[in-house]
């Protein structure tokens, strides 16, 4: 049990780290914000909270790994290298997909809810 504590207070603290150094990271959770309180305004259902609650938290994971490639990038290759543009390039075209296929379902869950208001 204490070994798992401390799992989880290294973790606490990579996410901190990324918080910290990574402005995307701080973007992506100040979006994540503004959704879950959207959300709460606009009083959306179970099932939309469930996809929400998916796609912030697959969002927030590719930036957290994207970091983590970025810094042993930066360690295995201090030098211009087409190998280490190939990795960060990569990774951050993940958290790209991420983050497109997340405003996508944000789309699809609030415009109906912002439709009803309108009409
Ligand atoms: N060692 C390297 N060799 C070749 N190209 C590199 C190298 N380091 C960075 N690059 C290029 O510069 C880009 C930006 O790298 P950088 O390390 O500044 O990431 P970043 O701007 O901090 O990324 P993010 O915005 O996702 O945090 C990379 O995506 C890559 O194309």
């Amino acid at each position: 049990m204490r070994r798992f504590i401390q799992s989880c207070g290294f973790a606490a603290a990579g996410i901190r780290l990324a918080l910290r150094t990574q402005r995307h990271m701080r973007i992506h959770v100040t979006a994540a914000l503004i959704v879950t309180a959207t959300g709460m305004i606009l009083g959306i259902r179970a099932m939309e909270w469930a996809l929400l609650v998916l796609v912030m938290g697959v969002v927030i994971c590719a930036e957290l790994l994207n970091t983590a490639i970025e810094n042993v990038v930066d360690l295995a290759s201090p030098d211009i290298h087409p190998l280490a543009k190939a990795a960060k390039d990569t990774a951050s075209g993940a958290v790209l997909v991420a983050v497109i296929a997340a405003i996508i379902i944000g789309f699809i869950i609030f415009i109906p809810h912002l439709w009803n208001i309108v009409l």
